[in-house]
C-alpha cells in the first residue's frame, strides 16, 4: 500500500499578442499565467506597446513577417498542447497567424482560445477596425473558444450584420448563439460589465431547464456557509459569463467584486483557459477554472500603478494580500487554498471510495479497513490539536483547540459503533496494524505542528476537517436528487453519510472555517509564508486522497 504522488506535466503553450511594458495585460499576462499554472510559456509578440496603469501611450507593430518568423520558429521546435491570441493590432498580422496555423497543423490545430482584444480597458485601440473581417472569417474558424467581452462581442455581432447592444444576461444568451454561427466551436460571452442578479438567473433556469448553471461563489461546492448570499446589501450583483457550446449553454455565477485591479483580466482569462484545454480539460470545466482564477486574482490583488492596476495573476503561487472576509466574499482564505490544488481537491473529495460508499456498494472490507485506519488516525489527529492548543497563547483558541478534540473523540466513538456494528471489537480495533499511508499522514501533521507555528499546523488539520464535511454534504445533497446515484435507504454506511452530514460534524467545519480566516486576517501572512501554508494544505490534501486509495487499494 503505496501513497503515489504524480508529478503534474508541464504542458507547452504559446500566446501570440502584445507586449504590456506595465507588465500587467498582454504577452507579460500571459506568461505569468501560463506559469503559475504550471505550463511552459512561449510567445509570439505582435506589438511592443508603451503602456501603464494609466493607459496606453504608444504602439509599435511588428512587421507581419516577423511575426509569422517567430511562429515558425516555435512551431517547427515545439509540441503546444493550446495556444492563445490577444492583441493582433491589424488585418495582416492577424492573417499572417491564421495563414501560418493553417499551414503547419491543417485541420489539427490545438486547442486555440481567440481573445478578440479589440480596445483597452483604458479606451485605446488595439485591433484596427478594417480587422475584424479577417479575425472573423480567418481565424474564428480555427479557434476553439472565442472570449469577447461586452463591446468586442457587440463590435463583432455588428459586424455579423446583428447590431445588438447588451444590457441584460437575457440579451447575452441570443448573442452568444449568434457569435458561435461565426464558425468557432465555442463562445464565451464575458459578462463583467452587465450586472445582473439571481433573480434574473432563476427566471432563465425556469425558462431553460436545459441551461445548466454553475454557481462558483464557492469551492468547497457543497459548504453552504461558503456561498455567498445575495441578499447582503454589500453584495454588489453578480457576473456571468455565457458559455454556448453547439448543443449546450451554460451560465458560469460569481458574486462581482468592486475593485479597480482588473487590468490584464481578459488576457489571464483567455490564458488560463489556454492552459485548462492543454491539460484535456472540456470547455466546462476550463472555463470554470479559468473564471474562478481570474475572479480570484481580482481578489487577491494590491495596487500598482497610479491607475487601473494589474490583477494578480499569479496568486497560485504568490499571494499578494490575503483578501478579508466580506459578506460577498465570507471566506476567502479557504476560497484561495481548495483553488490552489483544485484537481487534488476534487481527487480527494469526490473519491471513487466517496462514490461506491454513497452507492452502498463498497466492499465491506475495503470501508472496514478504512474505518480501523481511520480510528488509528484519529489518535495522531487529536494528539496535533492538543498540541495546537499547547501552541496558542489565547483562552479563546486554547478554547477552540480543545473544543475540536473533544469533536474528534465524539467522531472516534462514532467509529467504535460502527465497529461494532460490524462485530469488531475495540481490542481488535486498538490491536489493527498501522498502514504506511496512515502513519504518513499522522506523522506529517504532527511533525508540522512540531516545526512549524500554530498557523501551519491549522493548515495541516484544515484538510481532514474541510474535506470530510464537503464529502458529507455532497452525498446528502445528490441523494436528495431525483433519481440519484446516491442511495441512503438500505445503504450500509448511512449512518456514516448522515454523521459527516449532520449537525454536530457540520459546527465543528464552520469552527474550523473560522479559525483559518481569522489567523489570515490577525496576522496576515508574507508571500513566504503563504506559501508555506499552501503547500501544507495541499500535502494533507494529498494524504488524504492517498488514504482513500490505500482502502481501495485493498481488492
Ligand atoms: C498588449 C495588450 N494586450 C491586451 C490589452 C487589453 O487588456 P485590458 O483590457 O486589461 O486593458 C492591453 N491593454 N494591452
Amino acid at each position: 500500500m503505496t501513497v503515489t504522488v504524480k508529478e503534474p506535466s508541464q504542458p507547452s503553450v504559446l500566446t501570440i499578442a502584445g507586449s504590456d511594458s506595465s507588465g500587467g495585460a498582454g504577452i507579460q499576462a500571459d506568461l505569468k499565467t501560463f506559469t503559475a499554472l504550471g505550463c511552459y510559456g512561449t510567445s509570439v509578440i505582435t506589438a511592443l506597446t508603451a503602456q501603464n496603469t494609466t493607459g496606453v501611450q504608444g504602439i509599435h507593430p511588428c512587421p507581419p513577417e516577423f511575426v509569422k518568423q517567430q511562429l515558425q520558429s516555435i512551431l517547427d521546435d515545439i509540441e503546444l498542447k493550446a495556444i492563445k491570441t490577444g492583441m493582433l493590432h491589424d488585418a495582416s498580422i492577424t492573417h499572417v497567424v491564421a495563414e501560418t496555423l493553417k499551414a503547419h497543423y491543417g485541420a489539427a490545430v490545438p486547442p486555440l482560445v481567440v481573445d478578440p482584444v479589440c480596445v483597452s480597458t483604458s479606451g485605446h485601440t488595439l485591433l484596427q477596425p478594417e480587422a475584424v473581417a479577417t479575425l472573423v472569417s480567418e481565424l474564428f474558424p480555427l479557434a476553439a473558444l472565442i472570449t469577447p467581452n461586452k463591446s468586442e462581442a457587440e463590435l463583432l455581432l455588428s459586424h455579423c450584420g446583428s447590431p445588438t447592444k447588451l444590457e441584460s444576461v437575457q440579451d447575452m444568451l441570443p448573442a452568444a448563439k449568434k457569435l458561435l454561427s461565426s464558425g468557432c466551436k465555442a463562445v464565451l460571452l464575458k459578462g463583467g460589465h452587465i450586472t445582473a442578479n439571481m433573480n434574473e438567473v432563476k427566471s432563465i433556469s425556469a425558462a431553460h431547464p436545459e441551461i445548466h448553471v454553475v454557481h462558483e461563489g464557492l469551492l468547497g461546492e457543497n459548504m453552504e456557509i461558503l456561498q455567498v448570499s445575495e441578499e447582503d446589501p454589500s453584495v454588489k450583483g453578480l457576473v456571468i459569463d455565457v458559455l454556448q457550446q453547439a448543443d449546450s449553454t451554460t451560465l458560469f455565477v460569481q458574486p462581482h467584486v468592486e475593485s479597480s485591479s482588473t487590468h490584464g483580466t481578459g488576457c489571464t482569462l483567455s490564458s488560463a483557459l489556454a492552459c485548462a484545454l492543454a491539460r484535456g480539460k472540456d470547455f466546462v470545466e476550463a472555463t470554470r477554472m479559468a473564471t474562478v482564477y481570474t475572479h480570484l486574482g481580482i481578489e487577491t490583488a494590491t495596487p500598482i500603478g497610479r491607475g487601473h492596476g494589474p490583477l494578480n495573476h499569479i496568486h497560485s503561487i504568490v499571494i499578494r494580500s490575503v483578501p478579508q472576509p466580506t459578506p460577498s466574499v465570507p471566506h476567502p482564505l479557504t476560497r484561495v487554498l481548495i483553488e490552489s490544488c483544485r484537481e487534488t481537491w476534487k481527487a480527494y473529495v469526490q473519491h471513487e471510495f466517496v462514490k461506491q460508499l454513497g452507492q452502498g456498494i463498497l466492499a465491506r472490507e475495503c470501508f472496514l479497513h478504512f474505518i480501523k485506519q481511520d480510528y488509528l488516525y484519529l489518535r495522531y489527529y487529536a494528539r496535533a490539536y492538543a498540541l495546537l492548543a499547547a501552541k496558542s497563547s489565547t483562552f479563546s483558541s486554547i478554547q477552540a483547540a480543545t473544543g475540536t478534540i473533544i469533536n474528534v473523540l465524539n467522531e472516534v466513538s462514532m467509529h467504535r459503533d460502527y465497529c461494532a456494528q460490524w462485530g469488531i471489537t475495540e481490542d481488535e480495533l486498538k490491536a489493527t496494524p498501522e498502514s504506511p499511508a496512515t502513519t504518513a499522514y499522522g506523522a506529517f501533521i504532527l511533525d508540522t505542528g512540531l516545526q512549524g507555528d500554530s498557523a501551519r499546523l491549522i493548515m495541516a488539520l484544515a484538510a481532514c476537517l474541510l474535506g470530510y464535511g464537503e464529502v458529507g454534504l455532497w452525498l446528502k445533497k445528490e441523494a436528495a436528487q431525483p433519481n440519484s446515484w446516491v442511495k441512503l435507504e438500505g445503504n450500509p454506511y448511512q449512518k456514516w453519510i448522515d454523521d459527516y452530514s449532520g449537525e454536530v460534524y457540520q459546527k465543528a467545519v464552520k469552527l474550523g472555517l473560522a479559525t483559518i480566516e481569522v489567523m489570515a486576517v490577525a496576522d496576515p501572512p508574507s508571500s513566504v509564508r503563504f506559501q508555506e501554508w499552501q503547500s501544507t494544505w495541499e500535502r494533507c490534501v494529498r494524504l488524504e486522497k492517498g488514504f482513500w486509495d490505500m482502502s481501495l487499494g485493498l481488492l
